[in-house]
């Protein structure tokens, strides 16, 4: 390495290595010896952005000095990661986790043989209700926002609870620590315990107060505040609406919310809106799915539904942790991605038990393989499974889409943020065991019968993707800013 990081000081940052990303659904894009420029300087509007990529680069120093020659030596900081183990370490897009309640981290591993309703009652509304005490709610977020980043996710889509206080005490948290978030205060009332609900009223101004503080006092571009219907059962129509046109008036505001996840849930929501074609329906007749939506689970939608989805450009958050702990269902992913609608991948924490969505990428893999074994045609078996190429791109910029900010996040293109994670497949501890003759970077051997096979850097990915984890995110950046460090 030439040169670390001193943000304040240098108004760009040439980062340069290998740059790994999936440009497209089952692409994926291995760069060797790339130099990426980034605009890190804080007075600038571009500051945070690609502003150069060249491939095959052979001094990073010319490719900045060619792109500005108005920039000076102290202007410039080179982050090279060429040296060494080189097809061991990469860049690649910081992961995007599309759905996390924040709230409910001291439970992650705690749900027994609960399922959905049952689930809510026990674990998840004490917890949520305790989260009011703002000592309890600071140690709780903090702790949460550092370990996404420490597992490489930059863009998180969080739920907080139903009080106000402390959501924004979370928005403040999120931009303290450098990772862009979307935040959003939980809103619920109706069908919900006596000591956490709110009145309708109540639960529109408090939303109000957060969205004031997060757009005019916080102030921060990579905070957006989302609207959080909890789901249909905890709200009325009224609500809803209400929501729904919140977000309109403020230009098309993100909303989230849970769908489809239970087929008990799904029965009691046919039962509390009989007047509706089905559950997405209750949603669709409220205003609340457009293209800044996030539909959590979506796992027994009908074929109707998928299209009502499609048609209104929401993205759905596939949960494949959650789905499996608490015995939700198996969320059809080649289903969706085939009608054109965005899928991204959620944590879920507490129904998940893990903050990584590197661990969320390999369970929709797996789950993809469990969707697999009951279809009956060969071709068909073949087709459900999601390869490792696709998972990735799920788990970056098929999340970034699913949020609709595909456009500035989830893959390495000039004009997008620079929100990135370096990875070591073996960084100290890593739980991931590479052989010298392993290495693609190696001279080429003289090949006998006995030589051992190197491998592909597809497969030094494929080694890392499922076996790696928060020990192997070496550096992650959000916006060109060093945000954690291993
Ligand atoms: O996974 C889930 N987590 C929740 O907190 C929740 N609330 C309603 N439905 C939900 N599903
Ligand atoms: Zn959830």
């Amino acid at each position: 390495m030439i040169s670390v990081d001193k943000h304040c000081v240098y108004k760009f940052h040439v980062f340069y290595g290998t740059f790994v990303d999936t440009p497209g659904l089952g692409r994926l894009r291995i760069r060797f010896n790339t130099a990426v420029g980034v605009c890190t300087d804080e007075s600038s509007n571009k500051n945070g952005k690609i502003e150069f990529i060249k491939e095959n680069s052979e001094n990073p120093l010319d490719d900045v000095k060619n792109f500005d020659p108005s920039l000076t030596y102290s202007d410039i900081a080179i982050i090279d990661y060429t040296h060494a183990t080189h097809s061991s370490v990469f860049f690649l897009p910081g992961f995007v986790d599309t759905h996390i309640h924040a709230s409910q981290y001291p439970n992650v591993g705690i749900f027994g043989n609960s399922t959905l309703l049952d689930w809510l009652q026990t674990y998840t509304f004490p917890l949520e209700a305790s989260l009011q005490d703002l000592d309890m709610a600071q140690l709780v977020y903090e702790r949460i926002v550092r370990r996404t980043l420490a597992n490489g996710t930059t863009t998180a889509a969080y739920y907080t609870t139903i009080d106000a206080a402390s959501t924004k005490l979370m928005g403040r948290i999120c931009s303290e620590l450098g990772q862009r978030a979307l935040v959003g205060k939980v809103c619920m009332d109706a069908c919900s315990p006596e000591y956490y609900v709110e009145s309708t009223k109540e639960s529109l101004r408090s939303c109000e107060e957060v969205l004031n503080f997060l757009q005019d006092e916080l102030n921060d571009p990579k905070i957006l505040p989302v609207l959080t219907p909890r789901f249909a059962p905890s709200c009325s129509r009224e609500l809803m609406k209400g929501l729904a046109a919140e977000s309109r008036s403020r230009g098309s505001l993100h909303i989230q919310t849970h769908l489809s996840e239970n087929e008990s849930e799904v029965d009691w929501v046919k039962s509390l809106f009989p007047e509706c074609k089905s559950y997405t329906d209750v949603y669709d007749s409220c205003g609340l799915l457009h293209n800044k939506t996030i539909l959590a689970h979506c796992i027994h939608l009908s074929d109707e539904e998928a299209r009502t989805i499609q048609k209104r450009g929401s993205g759905i958050s596939h949960c494949p942790i959650s789905n499996t702990s608490i015995t939700s269902g198996e969320c059809r992913v080649r289903w969706l991605l085939d009608q054109g609608i965005d899928v991204g991948l959620g944590t879920d924490v507490s129904g998940g038990h893990t903050c990584s969505i590197l661990a969320c990428a390999r369970q929709a893999l797996l789950v993809s393989r469990h969707l697999a074994m009951k279809e009956k045609e060969e071709q068909n078996k073949e087709r459900v499974k999601l390869t490792v190429a696709e998972a990735l791109y799920l788990a970056t910029l098929g999340g970034s889409r699913a949020l609709d900010m595909g456009e500035s996040l989830g893959s390495f293109e000039v004009g997008k943020q620079f929100d990135t994670q370096l990875v070591d497949v073996e960084s100290q501890g890593s739980n991931v065991d590479v052989f010298p003759w392993q290495h693609s970077s190696l001279p080429a051997m003289k090949l006998t019968l006995h030589t051992p096979p190197l491998i592909a850097q597809e497969n030094l990915l494929a080694k890392w993707f499922f076996n790696g984890d928060d020990r192997n995110v070496v550096r992650v950046w959000v916006g060109g800013k060093l945000s954690h460090t291993l």
